[in-house]
Formats: C-alpha cells, structure tokens, sequence
C-alpha cells in the first residue's frame, strides 16, 4: 500500500497494491495491520455504508459534534472529489482542507480522522461511494459545515459539471466557519 501525506498531518491518502490479471484484479480494501501501520495508531471500525448518487450530487460537508466520525471512504465504481476540512478548533491546520479524486481506477481511499468534516461531488454519471466509520450514527448532532463559504477556498471542480450540484436543503442551509465557531 502506498501511503500519501496530505496537507494535514493526520489525512492520509492511501493507495492499495492492486493485483492485475487475465480476470480482472484484486485488492485488499481494508486490512487491519496494514491500515493501522500506514496511519500510526490502532483504529476500531463499527458501521460500513454505502451510498449511491447520481452526477452533479454533492453531499456534505458532514460531521457529527457528538461521536465525531473517523471515515476511510473509496468509490469503487465511478468518480468523485472528496474533500476533508479541519474543524477541530486547536489544530495548527484549522481551517484547511484536502481534496482528491477518488475512482474507480486509481482506488484511492482517503482516511479522515474523527473531528474533520467532509462530503464529496459526483463527477460521473453514478458513483458508489463506500466509507467505514469509527462511531455509530448520532443525527442528532448531526451538522453541515457550507460546501461553498468561501473562508474554505475549496476548489470543486464544478467545471465538469452541466447545472448546478445537487444538495439536500440540509445541506444547502449548512453553516460557515465562522458560523460554526461562533
Ligand atoms: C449517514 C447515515 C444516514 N442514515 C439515513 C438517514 C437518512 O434518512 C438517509 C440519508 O442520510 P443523509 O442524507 O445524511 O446521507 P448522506 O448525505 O450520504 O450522509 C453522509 O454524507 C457523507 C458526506 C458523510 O461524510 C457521511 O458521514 C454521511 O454524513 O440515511 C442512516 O440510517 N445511517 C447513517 O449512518
């Protein structure tokens, strides 16, 4: 496995070895001893999701203030650009976010660590998006951080894109930083 650092210390990118043959190919999506070597600490997974969505569909930025979410996220079929912001208040890379394409050919998972708020933008026709997650659902704490303040300075390649991205009013209602912090 390959393993990326990113602009904040604790994201990583992560690049499985992919096994190439007459059949197709095989990976390991998620090894635990692998996992945990390339992030430096032992992570406890508890839920697996798996959403699908259609292009143009942007969902986030997500977090829950209560059970804060670690999330190792990968698209095996389609394309999307995901992104994590630091919102952690003491982190000297508040503020600050990453994005990167994750597909179905470069397997990349992104890992973001509980405390970030995150979402992605379907690039493809259908995208399958599928993330394992450190703590249980709480949609009661539940929150949006907005995908466009502009205090993010996130790059959504919205150039691929037709119309404007689709979002939930949840999402369309989400709440600056500065929102956030005050
Ligand atoms: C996230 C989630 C949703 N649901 C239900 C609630 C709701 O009726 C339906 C759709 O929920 P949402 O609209 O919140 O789904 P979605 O917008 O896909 O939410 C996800 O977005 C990405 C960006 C993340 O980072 C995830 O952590 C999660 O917040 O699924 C669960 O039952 N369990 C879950 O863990």
């Amino acid at each position: 496995m390959n393993v990326i650092k990113t602009a904040i210390a604790d994201v990583f990118i992560l690049e499985p070895k992919v096994f190439g043959d007459a059949r197709g190919f095989f990976l390991e999506s998620w090894n635990a001893q692998a996992f945990n070597a390339a992030i430096g600490h032992e992570v406890a997974f508890v839920q697996d999701n798996h959403s699908r969505s259609r292009k143009g569909v942007l969902r986030g930025l997500h977090f829950q203030r209560v059970r804060p979410q670690g999330k190792l996220v990968r698209v095996p079929i389609g394309r999307v650009y995901d992104v994590a912001v630091d919102i952690r208040p003491d982190s000297p890379t508040f503020g600050q976010h990453v994005g990167t394409e994750l597909n179905e050919d470069n397997h990349r998972q992104l890992w973001i660590p509980p405390g970030l708020a995150h979402g992605f933008l379907v690039l493809s026709e259908s995208a399958d998006f599928l993330y394992k997650t450190t703590d249980f659902y709480h949609p009661a704490s539940e929150a949006t951080l907005l995908w466009n303040d502009p205090a993010l300075k996130i790059d959504w390649p919205l150039h691929e894109l037709s119309d404007e991205p689709l979002l939930t009013d949840k999402d369309r209602q989400g709440l600056t930083l500065a929102e956030l912090l005050a």
